[in-house]
């Protein structure tokens, strides 16, 4: 018929099996897989893991339901430079990776597992490219609706939830009631901790999560309880939403590319309203490479490193990744300054 193996339709099904090898790797061009998916990243994406990981079996979700609901799903990612469907599509592959890390080996059950790929999924569905600063400061309807607090990361749960409500959508249809909402409880947790605000208290709770470690003979982490567990798929997907420094650099810049071009949009939206431009958001004074060292530096590396004393010896090859294109951005500022004294 016309959907193919993943889900969706391709022009070109020879390159598309070659790229799907890659699924369970740090690192799939997920920008290719845009391209041969024709555009439908997250649904190939999502609907692949579901199969590899058979949770479609697992919790009764006829297929064209759940292609039913990724393909709306998709089609309610805004076209903004960086919050758009690629970027759900690579934070869900690269959950789907940090899931199989030896350290975490039967840790979660199904259950948690549908959870986390599912947050990972929708977790900024209907971005429309500002900041919940942004949204604040002008007083808009989102900000009106979810009172200042985690503005965006509300929306984007409503919405996805909201899709499910018709019948050829709703992948929970054949899931027990109660476990229906143990799963959206998590899915709540999960998506909320993606706020930006939260990063300090999200990484503080790991840091003593990995001091007060608890590990089998094996190495395999135990979490015997819901805070414990849920705590860790909350890092988890906070870790897969600031990945971008963590991939092979020609990935990581085309990133860099699209979410400065989302903050300077602001920017332009913030200058043409007469009001002060948001930090990082000011196309006439940015210092692009500058930025991303400060992120590495203060943002991600601390979060890297934490999630990778976790799940020792798991993370160091994308960790030393990461240090690789942090000394490349910091080669490109001496570059530049070289250049200011010509
Ligand atoms: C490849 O670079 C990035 C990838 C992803 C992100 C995601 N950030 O989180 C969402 C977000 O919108 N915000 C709000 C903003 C005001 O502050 C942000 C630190 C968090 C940021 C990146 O770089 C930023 C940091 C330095 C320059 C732009
Ligand atoms: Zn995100």
């Amino acid at each position: 018929g016309e959907y193919y193996t993943y889900g969706v339709k391709t022009s070109k099904p020879k390159e598309l099996d070659d790229l799907m090898e890659d699924l369970d790797v740090w690192g799939l061009d997920i920008f290719l897989m845009d391209e041969l998916t024709e555009h439908r990243p997250l649904t190939a994406v999502a609907f692949t893991i579901f199969k590899q990981r058979d949770l479609m079996n697992t919790f009764s979700i006829c297929p064209s339901t759940l292609i039913n609901y990724l393909i709306e799903l998709e089609d309610h990612y805004q076209s903004v430079p960086y919050h758009c469907k690629i970027h759900a599509a690579d934070v869900t592959q690269s959950m789907h990776v940090l899931l199989n890390h030896k350290a975490l080996e039967s840790v979660f059950d199904d259950d948690e597992i549908f959870a986390a790929i599912f947050s990972a999924a929708i977790h900024d569905v209907d971005h429309p490219g500002l900041t919940n600063q942004y949204l604040i400061s002008t007083a808009s309807e989102l900000a009106i609706m979810y009172n200042d607090d985690s503005v965006l990361e509300n929306h984007h749960l409503a919405v996805a939830f909201k899709l499910l409500q018709h019948e050829k959508r709703d992948i929970f249809c054949n899931i027990p009631k109660k476990k229906r909402q143990l799963i959206r409880t998590m899915v709540i947790d999960m998506v909320r901790a993606t706020d930006m605000s939260k990063h300090m208290s999200l990484l503080a709770e790991l840091k003593t999560m990995v001091e007060t470690k608890k590990v089998a003979g094996s190495g395999i982490i135990e979490l015997d309880s819901y805070q414990d567990r849920i705590r860790v798929l909350k890092n988890m997907l906070h870790c897969a939403d600031l990945s971008n420094p963590t991939k092979p650099l020609d990935i990581y810049r085309k990133w860099t590319d699209r979410v400065m071009n989302e903050f300077f949009l602001q920017g332009d939206k913030e200058s043409s309203q007469g009001l002060e431009i948001s930090a990082m958001c000011d196309r006439h004074k940015a210092c692009i490479e500058k930025t991303q060292v400060g992120f590495i530096d203060f943002i991600v590396h601390p979060l890297w490193e934490s999630w990778a004393d976790l799940v020792h010896p798991d993370a160091q090859d994308i960790l030393e990744s990461l240090q690789r294109n942090r000394d490349w951005y910091s080669e490109q500022v001496e570059n530049l300054q070289a250049l200011d004294k010509t």
